[in-house]
């Protein structure tokens, strides 16, 4: 892990701050502060000096806070999340105008909960910059706040996280507890909070509404449009080279693939690709949205041998990461009767870096994302993110004739992977 000295620190902090600075003032932009909502986002006007910066900062308060202050700081962390759970559970950022600000009580009103326990959840949420107070009694929204606003699937993807799933990460250790050896996807987090057998995608579709949450959560979480923290889809769409290797009017298969939104965005960047999107019955059939003529949707279970036969790409994205070994390599052998010499299976997801290159300086944020996910593979199905290595065994696992070929990645998110294996009979 880094460690770098108080002065190695500020050194990094003075540079990268006085470069973004510099750039700001050649682009004419006035330096923002936490609380204007129309701020530029400083990743996209120095991405690596916003990064350096976040950093430095996070390692400078561990350097410098006492270990009980960052300790307390932690056990108390899960007020972090429930605070924004519930200004999601109650509409509360769409309940403040974007422009000035509402009186406490007139929100209280509005949102219907008592005036004084309203005021303490907002002025906790204010310690993290979500909402401010910029005179007493009074609401204003700030970056973090109006993002909720603004991008209303993303803002679906965090309520998916911080309240419905917010118990299942609570349940991980009485999970390990009571399973400490298994890799069975019914023995996890989500049986242990839920008192349930079924396995997380049987759990999220007993409630209609649940369910429809997390097919927006994930395209929310895939948006585009730079709002987002997550896994862009123009980024799946850049960092394959989908033009040149494959055929102009090349069939692609989206196993698993949700509720359509990166089939839509590979549609229209090749509109003579033939698409069609798999998943289970209740996403499939919950789809009313509007999509390109070149995108179909099918009901097809992934653990069910392929009915799509000699497609040029069978597509896996955010599929296999929610999935132990057994079961990771029984979905790769359901593609296999399908598939023609040379068809490509594309499997589209974080791949972890070696722990050597997360620890270096700088990674700290990007390394503690990645672990994020990875704990919440494991909290949901134990399942996991996987290694370049990891994967490649998976393809090795499900047949040896799946050749795992490439791995195709952008400079711009490398977050994104994408890994290519080609059937080599
Ligand atoms: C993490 S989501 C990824 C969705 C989409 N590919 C994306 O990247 O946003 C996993 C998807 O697998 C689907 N899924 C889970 N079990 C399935 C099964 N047995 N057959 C088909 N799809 C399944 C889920 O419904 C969900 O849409």
């Amino acid at each position: 892990m880094a460690s770098r000295s108080l002065e190695q620190l500020s050194s990094v902090i003075s540079r990268n701050a006085t470069a973004l600075s510099r750039e700001l003032e050649a682009r004419n932009i006035s330096s923002p502060t936490v609380r204007d909502i129309y701020a530029p986002n400083l990743s996209e006007i120095d991405s690596a000096a916003a990064t350096e910066l976040a950093n430095a900062a996070r390692e400078l308060q561990a350097l410098v806070q006492s270990p009980s202050q960052q300790l307390n700081l932690l056990a108390f962390a899960y007020y972090d999340v429930i605070s924004v759970g519930i200004l999601l559970e109650f509409s509360i950022p769409e309940l403040v105008p974007l422009e000035g600000a509402i009186s406490l009580s007139e929100l209280a009103e509005k949102v219907g909960l008592l005036e004084d326990k309203l005021a303490r959840i907002m002025r906790y949420a204010i310690t993290n910059f979500v909402f401010s107070e910029p005179e007493p009694n009074y609401i204003a929204h700030t970056p973090l706040s109006a993002a909720l606003v603004r991008d209303p699937q993303f803002a679906t993807y965090l309520r998916l996280s911080l309240v419905d799933l917010a118990p299942v990460a609570v349940a991980l250790p009485q999970a390990l507890r009571k399973w400490p050896m298994t890799e069975s996807v019914t023995e996890c987090a989500v049986n242990a909070a839920f008192d349930t057998n079924d396995s997380f995608f049987e759990w999220l579709s007993r409630d209609a509404a649940r369910q429809a949450r997390f097919d927006q959560g994930m395209a929310g979480f895939s948006r585009g449009d730079g709002t987002a923290a997550g896994r862009s889809s123009n980024v799946d769409i850049a960092a394959y080279p989908w033009g040149t290797t494959l055929p102009s009017d090349a069939v692609v298969v989206d196993v698993g693939g949700g509720s359509g939104h990166v089939s839509k965005a590979l549609a229209e960047a090749f509109p003579s690709f033939k698409i069609t999107v798999q998943d289970r019955p209740e996403v499939i059939e919950a789809i009313d949205t509007p999509s390109p003529s070149n995108v179909a949707y099918k009901i097809h279970n992934f653990r069910d041998p392929q009915p799509i036969l000699g497609a040029d790409v069978y597509l896996l994205r955010q599929v296999i990461h929610d999935w132990p070994d057994k079961e990771a390599v029984e979905i790769l052998r359901a593609l296999i009767p399908a598939l023609k010499p040379g068809s490509r299976v594309l499997v589209s997801e974080y791949v972890v870096p070696d722990p050597s290159e997360l620890s270096r300086p700088g990674q700290l944020l990007e390394a503690k994302m990645i672990r994020e996910m990875d704990l919440q593979m494991m909290a949901i199905l134990n399942a996991k993110e996987r290694t370049r290595d990891e994967f490649a065994s998976l393809f090795a696992a499900a047949d040896p004739r799946l050749r795992f070929n490439a791995a195709y990645q952008v400079p711009e998110d490398r977050k994104v992977c994408i890994l290519e294996a080609i059937w080599d009979p």
